[in-house]
């Protein structure tokens, strides 16, 4: 079941203060740990099935996505195959037959796109079978400014669930956040909960990168959190400050603050120019130290990204086979 809005305590924002130094302290600790380079890797078996590992565990966390002006059914249905066989074949082959992993248990958790795109992504899925495996995601509420009226985004949400959206990401209204106007910041996402129905996942977009204080991104997690949130996003991909690691410690303490005062777990979702492997494993080693490795499974953890799966792909073809891949190898990329 998803969460339904919890009302909102009347002293929950009072006397937030963050240190920046703790922040970056952790972060680069947590950096230093999860770097093992190529060579550690490529060297002792042990590195390499480690490394493995994480790269196949990061896989499995990715919303792939595609938000783009010009995305057509046919960008979006070779998405959807992606999603389903994120490796090439040669690597899932060595990755049955060497390690035992049974190849159609490896897909990323959803899919993520417009509105627009939903109906050619929902028959693709279909069509592949692939509908009870991977999730449909999509982007709501004027995405990515969220700069409209709240009737036109709720519109959007209920346009896209009959659409068939499994999961919703919304964007905050960082007009309100950055005006410190929370309690019409949580009345808008509560809104936006109960257009999403009992069913649909709700994921609600912070644009941390635009809200200036680490104090405004933990008011706005816990904020929305009360509202209902099942998910609470870093970015939208488009701001110029997007994921970062200060920023999604900020955000993972909020959900450990929320955890604890009404036993509730909420997931969280970095987003926005996560590139290479190392940043996807960099985003799991934080949220392990954060929240502990109960977090590390697709209902409380995805990576938003476009462009990661290839890297992974790349990683693990190199660890696997013992050179890099070509374009050729990677037909799919
Ligand atoms: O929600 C996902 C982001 O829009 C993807 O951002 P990216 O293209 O930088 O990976």
């Amino acid at each position: 079941a998803k969460h339904t809005a919890l009302p909102l305590p009347t002293d929950l924002l009072d006397g937030v203060c963050i240190s920046a130094n703790s922040l970056a302290e952790h972060c680069r600790w947590g950096t230093r740990r999860y770097r093992l380079d190529s060579e550690t890797a490529n060297s002792s078996n042990d590195g390499k099935l480690y490394r493995l590992g994480w790269l196949l565990k990061a896989a499995s966390l990715i919303d792939l996505t595609t938000l783009a002006g010009d995305d057509c059914p046919s960008n979006v249905v070779r998405l959807c195959h992606k999603a389903r066989r994120p490796f090439a074949f040669a690597v899932l082959d060595k990755l049955e037959f060497e390690h035992g992993i049974d190849k159609d248990e490896l897909h990323t958790a959803a899919v993520c796109l417009y509105p627009y795109q939903l109906a050619a992504a929902k028959s693709a899925l279909d069509q592949i079978g692939a509908s009870n495996r991977i999730r449909l995601a999509c982007v709501a509420t004027g995405f990515p400014s969220g700069q409209y009226g709240l009737e036109s985004r709720l519109a959007e949400i209920r346009w896209a669930v009959e659409q068939g959206a499994n999961e919703v990401d919304i964007v905050i209204n960082r007009t309100l956040a950055l005006q410190g106007r929370w309690s019409d910041v949580y009345e808008e996402v509560r809104a936006m909960r109960e257009a999403c129905g009992p069913s649909v996942c709700l994921k609600t977009i912070l644009g941390v990168g635009e809200l200036a204080a680490y104090e405004t991104v933990y008011k706005a997690s816990l904020v929305c959190m009360y509202a209902g949130a099942d998910f609470i996003k870093t970015s939208t991909g488009k701001e110029s400050v997007n994921a970062t690691l200060p920023l999604s410690l900020v955000m993972l303490r909020a959900i450990s603050e929320f955890h604890a005062r009404t036993g509730r777990r909420v997931g969280f979702k970095p987003a926005g120019g996560i590139r290479t492997a190392a940043d996807a494993l960099d985003y799991l080693h934080l949220v392990q130290f954060a929240l502990g490795p109960d977090w590390l499974q697709p209902n409380l953890l995805r990576i938003g990204a476009s462009s990661l799966l290839g890297e992974i792909e790349k990683s693990a073809f190199r660890l696997l086979i013992g050179r890099d891949a070509t374009a050729g190898d990677l037909p799919m990329a």
